[in-house]
């Protein structure tokens, strides 16, 4: 963890820089910041934030959010004497401890900057304390704020009004409110939101009230801070299902309603194997294409980038995952981020048994064959220097989530899973018991141990099951880094025709492909992704020439797609192929989005390739503004650059 390990610490006080340090590794090589989360300051453990009351202002002319959060904490100490927070670029006017006899000032500083981390507010309280506590506190947001991006109108489909939307994980709330930033904690909460009347603002709530400039929200249901979340933009919406509606720009609504045709089918299978929805809504919203993740599971308001509107359907299990999260992640909780397994697995573990219900466990099994693609590839490039981070539960007392973040808890974890699954009796006996750990630590947040104390104590239940908890090797699952140690006995069927067409491709030359009986098969979407995944994975491609990309393109119709995912895999096989004359193409496709997902590899790759790296760095460059921060500077770090490090 050598390159994640340095953490620059500087201290402020109320506001002004007093002293900067550059922390060697040895000196806090151990460090966590808090006992319950190494990624935040604050002392939950002593106290805890049950509600929020925000009063915030959207100001677009300044790209900043201005107003007050009203904290109302419970204590589980007495005699407390300070709270730490987490905040990160915010300027703080006030902090006032409010009582039916109103509101009194406190003093409070600012110390300890973190990278990738933040700041710690410390607050002091004025007498001892115990039981409820309110405090309110007035700031200002930073025009850098990391969880926000701010796109001028001319950033937008319809070029006229600004737009602003928020990714607040892993720890990017505290750039947007004071909190305490972490999953260990969860707290309802209420909004006011103004700004101007002619843009549309939603949360990751249920909007209760509106009149222009003026909206009002409620989160009923307790969310970690990294739910909270935010868009203020001209948007229109249109219903997709009973609970339903999809949200976009004029100009993507009819396309995005189509493509997300099933969410209602996705939520009725998801109540099936989960139990009842009890988040009201599921809106969905299609982000401007800077979104850096594929979708992101903010309650009532899933948001998903415009990289899923392939034209059909066949990206959308990305929102069958959104809608999974409204149990495993948004109602049962990794406590920190640490264990954002129990997150993310169990999702893509939900997810596949959704597909499964709806497609057939062969489209099932195809779908965890091909996360496995994806884990094989990430393990070899994003991760081939940090082999620590393959690990499923990961150490993050030396680096910020955001560096850790990669396929491993996704598809890792839904193996282990599925491979749990397989031991203890299929679905039949194993659904149950799943259920009923979501019943158990619904609204709560959890650590690995919950889980496997949970699982101990269900399957002893019955003796006979003794000798298989037995067979379960839980530290190379948790600890072990690489491949999952046991790969389930998937249904191949749907796999062969793709590992098929990758050997021919691979394997011969021009001539005997076009003579080969297998162009005449024809493969579906997601088949057509697998085929293109397993040819990157080959390390020798035959003839990997201009002409024989072209013919690939022109055989599968790739040239054309809408699909980002093929696209995505035909942009990286040109640059494999080291192919100058593609260079606008591949730049092109780097400039349509800055999904983390796509632009992170073959930055990686561009880099990779001498020739090629200076005009992806000055690319980059040039576009690094219209990025989100955790996009730009994970970019940097994959290009090398020094200001990344
Ligand atoms: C073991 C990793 C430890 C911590 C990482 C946790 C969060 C990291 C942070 O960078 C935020 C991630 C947010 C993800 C949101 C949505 C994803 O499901 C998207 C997956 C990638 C994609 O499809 O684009
Ligand atoms: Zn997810």
């Amino acid at each position: 963890m050598s390159k994640l390990a340095q953490r620059s610490i500087s201290l402020l006080f109320a506001g002004s820089i007093v002293v900067l340090l550059l922390a060697s590794k040895s000196s806090i090589t151990t460090m966590r910041l808090s006992p319950l989360d190494p990624s935040s300051y604050s002392n939950a453990h002593e106290l805890i934030i049950r509600h929020v009351d925000l009063d915030w202002t959207v100001n677009f002319d300044k790209s900043t959010i201005s107003g007050t959060a009203t904290l109302h904490f419970k204590l589980l100490k007495s005699e407390l004497q300070e709270i730490f927070l987490d905040v990160s670029d915010i300027t703080i006017s006030s902090v006032a401890v409010k009582t039916s006899a109103g509101e009194a000032p406190v003093d409070w500083d600012v110390g300890g900057t973190v990278d990738n981390i933040g700041t710690k507010l410390t607050i002091y309280l004025p007498t001892k304390t115990s039981g409820e506590l309110t405090l309110v506190i007035a700031y200002e947001t930073s025009p850098k704020a990391s969880a926000l991006q701010w796109l001028t109108p001319e950033q937008t489909f319809g070029k006229k009004h600004p737009y602003l939307f928020s990714q607040c994980q892993a720890i990017h709330a505290r750039s947007i409110l004071p909190c305490q930033d972490t999953p260990a904690v969860k707290f309802t909460y209420n909004a006011t939101l103004r700004h101007p009347t002619e843009v549309t603002g939603l949360m990751s709530a249920i909007k209760v009230d509106s009149e222009p400039g003026v909206s009002k929200f409620q989160q009923k249901t307790p969310i970690p801070s990294y739910l909270l979340a935010i868009v203020v933009g001209a948007l229109v919406s249109k219903p997709i299902g009973p609970i339903s509606s999809v949200w976009a720009e004029q100009e993507q609504i009819d396309e995005a309603a189509e493509e997300f045709s099933q969410t209602a089918d996705f939520i009725a299978k998801a109540e099936e194997i989960c139990g009842p929805y009890v988040w009201e809504r599921y809106d969905l919203l299609v982000m401007p294409p800077s979104f850096p993740f594929g979708g992101m599971e903010n309650p009532c308001l899933t948001f998903v980038t415009p990289t899923l509107l392939a034209g059909d359907k066949s990206l959308a299990t990305v929102v069958a995952h959104e809608i999974a999260h409204s149990w495993t992640g948004n109602l049962v909780t990794n406590k920190n981020f640490e264990h954002f397994w129990l997150n993310e697995g169990f999702t893509v573990f939900v997810e596949g048994k959704i597909v499964g219900r709806l497609a057939g466990n062969a489209s099932r099994d195809f779908h965890a064959l091909h996360g496995l693609s994806e884990l094989s590839d990430c393990i070899k490039t994003q991760l081939a220097d940090t082999p620590e981070l393959t690990k499923l539960v990961v150490d993050l007392s030396e680096c910020g989530p955001d560096d850790a973040f990669s396929t491993v808890p996704y598809i890792k974890g839904s193996t282990f899973l599925r491979y749990l699954e397989d031991l203890l009796g299929g679905p039949e006996k194993f659904e149950p018991f799943f259920r009923a750990y979501l019943n158990r630590f619904k609204y709560q947040s959890v650590l690995t141990n919950d889980f496997k104390q949970m699982l101990y104590d269900w399957f002893r239940e019955d003796p006979k099951n003794e000798v298989l908890l037995e067979r379960i090797n839980w530290d190379t699952w948790l600890f072990g880094e690489g491949m999952p140690p046991v790969i389930p006995n998937y249904d191949r069927s749907m796999l062969e025709a793709c590992l098929a067409h990758a050997a021919l491709w691979a394997e011969n030359d021009l001539e005997t492909i076009k003579a080969s009986p297998l162009l005449k098969q024809t493969l579906v979407s997601v088949q057509m992704i697998e085929f293109l995944a397993q040819l990157l994975e080959k390390k020798t491609i035959v003839d990997l020439s201009a002409e024989k990309l072209a013919l690939l393109a022109d055989t599968y119709g790739l040239s054309s797609t809408k699909n980002a995912e093929l696209r995505f895999r035909l942009v990286r096989l040109y640059i494999r192929a080291r192919l100058m004359d593609k260079m606008d193409e591949i730049l092109a496709f780097l400039n349509s989005n800055f999904r983390m997902k796509f632009v992170r590899p073959i930055y990686k790759e561009l880099a990779g390739w001498p020739t090629a790296k200076p005009i992806a760095v000055d690319n980059y460059n040039r576009v690094k503004d219209q990025m989100m921060t955790v996009c730009a500077y994970t970019v940097a770090k994959d290009l090398g650059l020094s200001d990344a490090e």
